[in-house]
C-alpha cells in the first residue's frame, strides 16, 4: 500500500484504491489514471468524476523553474483537450508549501536567452491556467508567495490551510516589480485599493487576512483543505458547463488578450529588467537572506 498522502485519511485512500504498482509510483485502480508521475508535475485523473488533481512536486519548496513550468503547461494542455475532464485541482506534493514562486536562481546570474525561455514558459503556463475551460480550484496547503500566489489567484476558487502559512505578491521586497499581468489578476481578485497596497508593500498575508480581503475563498484546518475543495467542486459541477465557460471566458478575455498581444515584448522586457545591475544586486541580497535564515 502506498504511504498515506497528506490531508487524506488512510481509510479514504483505501476506499479510492491507492496502490503502489511494480514501478514504485503511486497509481489508483479502476477509475483513476495517472498521466505523469516521473517529473515535477503529477496528474491524477479520476475518470469517474472528471476531476484531475495536479500536484506540483519539486521539493523542498516547489520553486518554479523552466522544467516545472514547461511540464505544468503541457499537463494543462492535455487536460484541456481531454473531453472527460471537467475540473482541475491545483495542489502540492511538498508538505507545508503550495509554491515558493519563481525559482530565483532562474533570474540570478542567468543568460538573457535562458531568461527569455524561462519567461515564455511562465507565460504559457499562466495563459493555459487562467484561460482554462475547466473548473479550476487551488488547494493551498502551505506557503504561497509571488508566483505561487499568481497560480492560486488564476484558479476559479481557493481554499487555504489556516495557521502559519502566507500568501501574496511580495515582489517589491525582492527589489523586483510584479509584471502587469500579475497585477491584472490581482486586480480582478481583490480590487484596486487592496491591490495597490498589497503590491507596493509586497505584502504577505496570513490565511485569515487573505480571507478578509478576498484573496482566498475559504480557510480551513490543513486536513480539511482537500475535502473542502471536493465539496465545493460538487456545487460547481452542477452548473451547466457551456454557460459557466462563456461567463468565465468573457470575464477573463481582456486580461488574457493583453498578454497574448505582447508576449515577445514582455519576455524581452523581463530579460532586460532582470539583468540590470541594481536588480541583480537586490536578488543576490535576497538569496543571501534566505540562506542566512538557516545559519
Ligand atoms: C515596470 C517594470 C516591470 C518589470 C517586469 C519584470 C519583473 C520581474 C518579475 C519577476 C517575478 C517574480 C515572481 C516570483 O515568484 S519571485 C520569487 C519570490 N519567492 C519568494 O520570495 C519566496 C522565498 N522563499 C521563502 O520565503 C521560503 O523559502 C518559504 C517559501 C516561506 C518556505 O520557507 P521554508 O523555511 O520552508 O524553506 P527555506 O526558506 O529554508 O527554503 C528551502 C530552500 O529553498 C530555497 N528557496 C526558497 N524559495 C526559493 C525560490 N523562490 N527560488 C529558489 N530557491 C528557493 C531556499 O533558499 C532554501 O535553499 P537551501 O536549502 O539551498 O538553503
Amino acid at each position: 500500500m502506498a504511504a498515506p498522502m497528506r490531508g487524506m485519511s488512510v481509510l479514504r485512500q483505501a476506499f479510492q484504491g491507492l496502490v503502489r504498482p511494480a514501478g514504485g509510483q503511486v497509481c489508483r485502480q479502476v477509475q483513476h489514471r495517472c498521466y505523469s508521475t516521473p517529473g515535477h508535475v503529477q496528474v491524477d485523473m479520476n475518470s469517474e468524476t472528471g476531476v484531475a488533481t495536479v500536484r506540483l512536486n519539486r521539493p523542498p519548496v516547489n520553486s518554479l523553474n523552466l522544467d516545472v513550468l514547461t511540464e505544468l503547461s503541457i499537463a494543462l494542455e492535455k487536460l484541456e483537450t481531454d473531453k472527460s475532464c471537467k475540473a482541475m485541482v491545483l495542489a502540492s506534493a511538498a508538505p507545508g508549501i503550495f509554491s515558493a514562486g519563481l525559482d530565483i536562481l532562474e533570474m540570478y546570474q542567468s543568460t538573457p536567452e535562458r531568461c527569455v525561455a524561462f519567461w515564455r514558459a511562465l507565460q504559457d503556463a499562466w495563459l493555459n491556467l487562467y484561460g482554462s475551460r475547466l473548473i479550476t480550484m487551488a488547494a493551498i496547503e502551505g506557503h504561497s508567495p509571488a508566483g505561487g500566489c499568481l497560480l492560486a489567484m488564476s484558479c476559479d476558487y481557493r481554499v487555504m490551510a489556516e495557521g502559519k502559512f502566507q500568501i501574496g505578491l511580495n515582489e517589491t521586497k525582492l527589489g523586483i516589480v510584479a509584471p502587469f499581468w500579475f497585477t491584472d489578476v490581482m486586480l480582478n481578485t481583490i480590487g484596486h485599493r487592496e491591490t495597490e497596497k498589497a503590491l507596493q508593500l509586497g505584502a504577505l498575508y496570513s490565511a485569515q487576512q487573505a480571507l478578509s480581503i478576498g484573496l482566498v475563498d475559504k480557510v480551513v484546518p490543513l486536513a480539511e483543505v482537500m475535502p473542502t475543495v471536493e465539496g465545493e467542486l460538487k456545487n460547481w459541477l452542477q452548473i451547466p458547463a457551456a454557460a459557466r465557460v462563456i461567463t468565465k471566458t468573457s470575464m477573463r478575455k481582456a486580461v488574457l488578450d493583453r498578454l497574448r498581444s505582447q508576449k515577445e515584448k514582455d519576455a524581452q522586457f523581463f530579460a532586460d529588467f532582470i539583468n540590470r545591475d541594481s536588480v541583480q544586486k537586490s536578488l543576490g541580497m535576497y538569496i543571501a537572506s534566505l540562506q542566512k535564515k538557516k545559519n
